[in-house]
């Protein structure tokens, strides 16, 4: 599974789907320098109706529930990504909440205590994210992190790598570690919210012998 994160402008969003990635995602996070709000999020998503399979994400951090419900529905994102310090119990409310959607909790890995961590939300998500840890900042680092602490990691659930990945160092990331899918964002950007479609297309000619 191949997700670019972080689009703010449709065009691109057609570019990138015609380019064939399994996810976008869409930065739901008002301090972050990609932050979308719902309406535009809309404007996006209702030029997408030819990409029925499209996982169409959004990206959530440390939110309340309603926030999310409101930007799920005006948006008409099918995933949600936790990238916060969501607990357990919140994760679980949320599930029930949206049944039919795409749960998708994030971590930040600073070391094996945050792998043991993320185990615990295996059972209550369909997709486990694991991230750069940042001490200030919750996500779109463009860090590149400690991939060999993932080597043996089998916490029960699908699972996708992000933080710092690009074209170039895509192929070492995914021998190491053989996620399930993988997220990137600021790594084939122009700039917050503005994605480098040369880059994009790089990436996919660069994982085609990994994808079906
Ligand atoms: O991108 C952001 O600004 C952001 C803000 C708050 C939470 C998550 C955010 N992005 C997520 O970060 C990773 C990858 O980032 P990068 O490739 O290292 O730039 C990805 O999961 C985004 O969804």
């Amino acid at each position: 599974m191949l997700k670019i994160c972080g689009l703010t402008q449709a065009p691109q969003a057609i570019e990138i789907a015609k380019l064939g990635v399994d996810a976008i995602g869409f930065i739901c996070v008002p301090l972050s320098p990609r932050y979308i709000d719902p309406f535009k999020i809309q404007e996006i998503t209702e030029k997408l109706a030819g990409f029925p399979n499209l996982l169409r994400v959004g990206v959530f951090a440390n939110l309340e529930l309603e926030t999310i419900q409101k930007t799920v529905d005006i948006g008409q994102i099918n995933t949600i990504q936790l990238h916060g310090q969501e607990s357990p119990e919140f994760v679980t409310t949320l599930r029930t909440k949206f049944p039919n959607y795409t749960l998708i909790k994030a971590l930040g890995v600073k070391d094996q205590a945050s792998l043991d961590q993320a185990k615990i939300y295996a059972p209550l998500v369909d997709i486990l994210l694991l991230d750069a840890y940042h001490p200030e900042q919750l996500g779109g680092t463009g860090r590149a992190w400690d991939w060999n602490l993932l080597k043996h990691f089998r916490p029960g659930c699908p699972w996708w790598l992000a933080g710092g990945l690009n074209p170039d160092n895509v192929v070492e990331a995914i021998r190491l570690t053989n996620p399930d899918g993988i997220d990137l964002s600021s790594g084939v950007e122009l700039s917050p919210g503005v994605k480098n479609l040369t880059k994009v297309q790089a990436l996919i000619q660069t994982l085609q012998p990994f994808r079906p």
